[in-house]
């Protein structure tokens, strides 16, 4: 198995920026300094309303990763609002279909089949044309992932909150034991396996340890805090450490 890529979540970068007029903190500047320090790609999520991520971040760092070859640029977004326009444009590596409302808080759930399986599956096709991998923002439910795989995904993503939540408490191991179950119902399906929400230095190591088969997590929220404290080298240096510790 190859080992799990940590990939940068930008945007709460850019809701910083996005408090005054001055560009300050860059996006673009965070993305080389996590890339430096060896994370292996830059996700972003840029939400219809431009809270954090702006359209120009999307194409800059486009532009900014063609000189980072080996390193993958993951755009996240409902395809039904403006996601299939950046990927159009775009090209990344890598797609997550999330099925977030207009405005949403935060992301909290994932796909539901069958129910949203006929309107995703020509997307999930084009997008494939365009030479751009799909990954589907999932619940951790066996049940769910053979279904998403006949949709034509590739990936999934396992939508860790409910892990994240529970770490610490009673429920970790029966939240664990659920991840693990939906994790190996998608690689039978012939699935990879991507996972990200709340995930942090604290959690990550415990979840890789005991769910198999994890590609790539993306994370922004707690690790962009991190780095407010520790900076982004030592940040990205941590956060791969968890990373390799759960490998050893
Ligand atoms: C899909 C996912 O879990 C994250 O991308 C999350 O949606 C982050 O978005 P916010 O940074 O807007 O909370
Ligand atoms: N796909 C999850 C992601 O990109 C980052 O989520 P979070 O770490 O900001 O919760």
């Amino acid at each position: 198995m190859k080992h799990t890529a940590l990939s940068v979540n930008l945007n709460k970068v850019a809701l910083v920026r996005n408090t005054r007029h001055l560009g300050i903190p860059s996006v673009t500047r965070a993305a080389t300094l996590c890339l430096t320090a060896g994370a292996h790609g830059i996700t972003v999520h840029p939400r219809p309303d431009e809270r954090h991520i702006r359209a120009h971040d999307v194409y800059e760092l486009a532009e900014l990763l063609q000189d980072w070859p080996g390193r993958e640029y993951n755009i996240e977004g409902n395809p039904f609002h403006n996601l299939m326009d950046f990927i159009r444009a775009v090209r990344p590596h890598q797609a997550t279909f999330v099925p977030d409302a207009q405005g949403q808080f935060t992301s909290d759930h994932g796909w539901t089949f069958p129910d949203d399986a006929e309107r995703l599956r020509p997307l999930i096709h084009e997008c494939q044309t365009l030479g751009v991998r799909v990954s589907l923002f999932m619940d951790p439910v066996p049940e769910q992932m053979a279904a998403a795989r006949a949709v034509g995904a590739d990936r999934i993503e396992l939508y860790t909150e409910p892990y994240a939540a529970a770490y610490g408490h009673a429920s970790e191991t029966e939240q664990l034991e659920r991840y693990r179950a939906a994790a190996l119902a998608a690689l039978d399906a012939g699935l990879e396996v991507n996972a990200g929400h709340d995930l942090n230095r604290d959690n990550l190591t415990d979840f890789l340890r005991q769910v198999p088969g994890v590609r790539e997590v993306s994370i922004g929220h707690a690790l962009i805090s991190d780095a407010l404290e520790l900076g982004y080298d030592a940040t990205v240096r941590a956060y791969l450490d968890c990373i390799a510790r759960a490998a050893a």
